[in-house]
């Protein structure tokens, strides 16, 4: 059983699987493609991919692969805390530069489905933090591509502050999003 939490943004999507707990722990099923497609998600995941940040205030993101290899994702955490951030980059869509997040940790069992056409982006809360995270494309490193993350006109407050950021060389050097050419088409859907 999934509950789905909030939708946002035509697509996004905040689930939280059942968490069975008893003197023991918990056991949760983090991924089921029947109670999954019981909520909308009937994503065909093809890869599993797992980060580890060491120091809370790292953002890995925005990122996007462009098509034909866009990816829609289901993120997670497994330790620790971290604010996820989802961005509409779908020319013509509504939403148009509006974004979605959501406080995803260990102990709130929480998980963002964000779709193809979306920018990914997160910043750990805390030290040690581990994400997991479904897609449904195989990586392409030709096609993958970032905005920055502290973009003035995206204005997403992150839940630290952005000035001491640890970034990649990749993610410093990211495009502003007025200089970002999307390469996402809204389906009006
Ligand atoms: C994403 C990816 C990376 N790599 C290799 C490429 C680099 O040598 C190394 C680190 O890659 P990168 O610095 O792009 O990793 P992140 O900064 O965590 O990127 C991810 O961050 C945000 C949160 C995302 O949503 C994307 O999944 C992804 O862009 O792993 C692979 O071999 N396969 C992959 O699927």
């Amino acid at each position: 059983m999934v509950e789905l939490v909030a939708e946002a943004l035509g697509g996004v999507k905040l689930v939280r699987p059942r968490r069975f707990e008893d003197e023991r722990g918990f056991f949760t099923e983090t991924w089921n493609a029947r109670a999954f497609a019981a909520i909308g998600i009937n994503t065909a995941f093809v890869q599993d991919n797992h980060s580890r940040s060491v120091r809370a205030g790292t953002v890995r993101g925005l990122h996007y692969q462009a098509p034909p290899f866009a990816q829609a994702k289901l993120v997670r955490v497994s330790q620790g805390r971290v604010m996820d951030v989802a961005v509409d980059a779908r020319v013509g869509s509504p939403s148009y530069g509006q974004h979605f997040k959501a406080e995803l940790s260990a102990d709130n069992g929480l998980q963002l489905f964000v779709p193809a056409g979306f920018l990914h982006g997160f910043m750990t809360l805390e030290d040690d933090c581990h994400v997991q995270y479904k897609v449904d494309a195989h990586y392409d490193r030709a096609s993958d591509g970032a905005v920055r993350f502290d973009d003035p006109d995206l204005a997403i407050d992150w839940g630290l502050p952005t000035g001491r950021a640890i970034l990649s060389q990749k993610d410093a050097a990211a495009p502003l999003w007025r200089d970002f050419t999307s390469p996402f088409v809204w389906q009006g859907d």
